[in-house]
């Protein structure tokens, strides 16, 4: 009888131990995990402390640390071929693929239908003069209206109606295709393609081109620099990026983020480091590694705070020590109308812009800005945005634009 417990500990024992040896085996069968990938758009992981000290070795006394340029995805192996190769020891690094940014000369076509979709002002505007019987007084002040609420302008909207009644009388066109053909001409020279649209962005004998990007908060400064410097590497140009906005920190990390993602370094500053010093270090380091352009992202600012705009033409005057700034681009929000328009004058004073790029032209039915804005500064816009994905910004071309505006009326 005593035998009984024991045999019955035996058992137990035995079914326990098969359990661990069975427990253990299944663990060791598990398959690996995924690869994680950086998901587009999201800042990197944050570092661990090893990253964090290397940063701090790399800063100099001005607080500027450059991230190193990933390596090549593809690259040449040193392991030359018949060459014994060495057994890893840890698991290889999962390399991630860069992007290939979509060419600049395809990106107008697939954007149409979103400047199409939103400003269509100016095709409601031709399609009342088309469906009217009788061209009257009230049917041309209709007209005007709905230009001007496309922000065309006082001016530029005079001008239209009057250029295009006196066409419409002199020339005798009645059929409404020749009264259409008759618009788009008026509005392309108002838009006018002879202006030249093209970026500053050649080497300067030894020295990189350097394009500042500036403009009032919001606007989508950072967002241009990333789709920008996309639209450069498409166009083989090496890039290198400032992120010279050192009064956002997220700022640094998202444009390092854009230039990640296409294989272009950073070069950044603590947060609340003097941005014209960031500027600077990254036009030195750009000359050093030989770029072909460098692209300066700076913080958003107030056209009407005083001691900001200062500390912007010192960013552009430090700079030039270093190379001439070919290209000033000021990034304007479509939305936001008339304000744009002092928000130009303001920065044009200051720093001497070159070239507009006109945002949030997707959400917009405010197309006539281009217009406008491009006649008040002599300046022309170089660049639209239309959306919000990565190769959402396009080069700008009076014809295509023009065409855009009115395709709703014309289909
Ligand atoms: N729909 C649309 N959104 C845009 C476009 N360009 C930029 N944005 C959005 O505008 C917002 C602001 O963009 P940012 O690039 O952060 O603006 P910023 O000018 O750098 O901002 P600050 O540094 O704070 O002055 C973001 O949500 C962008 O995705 C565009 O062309 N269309």
């Amino acid at each position: 009888m005593l035998q009984t417990p024991i045999i019955i500990s035996i058992v137990v024992a035995l079914v326990l131990i098969v359990g661990i040896i069975a427990i253990a085996a299944s663990q060791k069968k598990l398959p690996p995990g995924p690869p994680t990938r950086q998901i587009p758009g999201t800042p990197p992981a944050p570092k661990d402390v090893h990253d964090q000290e290397a940063d701090t070795a790399g800063r100099g006394s001005t607080g500027v640390a450059v991230e190193e340029r990933p390596a090549e995805p593809g690259g040449p192996t040193t392991v030359a071929p018949g060459e014994p190769v060495e057994e890893a020891v840890e698991a290889p690094e999962v390399a991630v693929p860069l992007d290939i940014p979509e060419s600049p000369r395809t990106r107008m076509a697939r954007l149409r239908a979103r400047l199409a979709g939103s400003n269509n002002a100016l095709a409601r505007g031709l399609l009342m003069l088309l469906s009217s019987d009788k061209l009257d007084e009230e049917t041309w002040e209709d007209f005007e209206d709905t230009l001007l609420t496309s922000d065309l302008g006082v001016g530029p909207t005079t001008e239209l109606v009057e250029k295009l009644r006196t066409r419409l009388r002199v020339e005798g066109i009645s059929e409404p295709s020749q009264a259409a053909a008759a618009l788009r001409e008026e509005l392309v020279a108002l838009v006018d393609p002879t202006l030249d649209r093209s970026l500053n962005v050649d080497r300067n004998g030894a020295l990189p081109a350097v394009v500042m990007v500036v403009g009032v908060n919001g606007t989508g400064k950072t967002t241009t620099c990333g789709k920008l410097a996309r639209v450069l590497v498409a166009d083989d140009k090496d890039v290198l990026l400032g992120a010279a906005d050192t009064f956002r920190a997220a700022a640094v990390e998202q444009l390092a983020t854009w230039g990640d993602r296409v294989g272009v370094p950073t070069v950044r500053g603590a947060e609340g480091a003097d941005p014209a010093s960031v500027a600077f270090d990254a036009v030195a380091k750009g000359i050093e590694q030989e770029v072909d352009v460098v692209l300066i992202d700076t913080a958003g600012r107030l056209h009407t705070k005083t001691g900001l705009m200062d500390e912007l033409g010192k960013v552009k005057r430090v700079v030039e020590k270093k190379a001439p700034v070919g290209e000033v681009l000021l990034v304007l929000d479509a939305t936001t109308g008339q304000n744009g328009l002092t928000q130009a004058r303001v920065f044009a004073q200051e720093v001497g812009i070159t070239g507009i790029v006109l945002t949030k032209l997707d959400g917009s039915a405010k197309g006539g800005i281009v217009i406008q804005v491009q006649r008040e500064l002599g300046v022309p816009v170089k660049l639209i945005g239309l959306g919000e994905g990565v190769d959402d910004l396009a080069p700008f071309d009076a014809e295509s634009f023009v065409d855009a505006l009115l395709e709703p009326a014309t289909r």
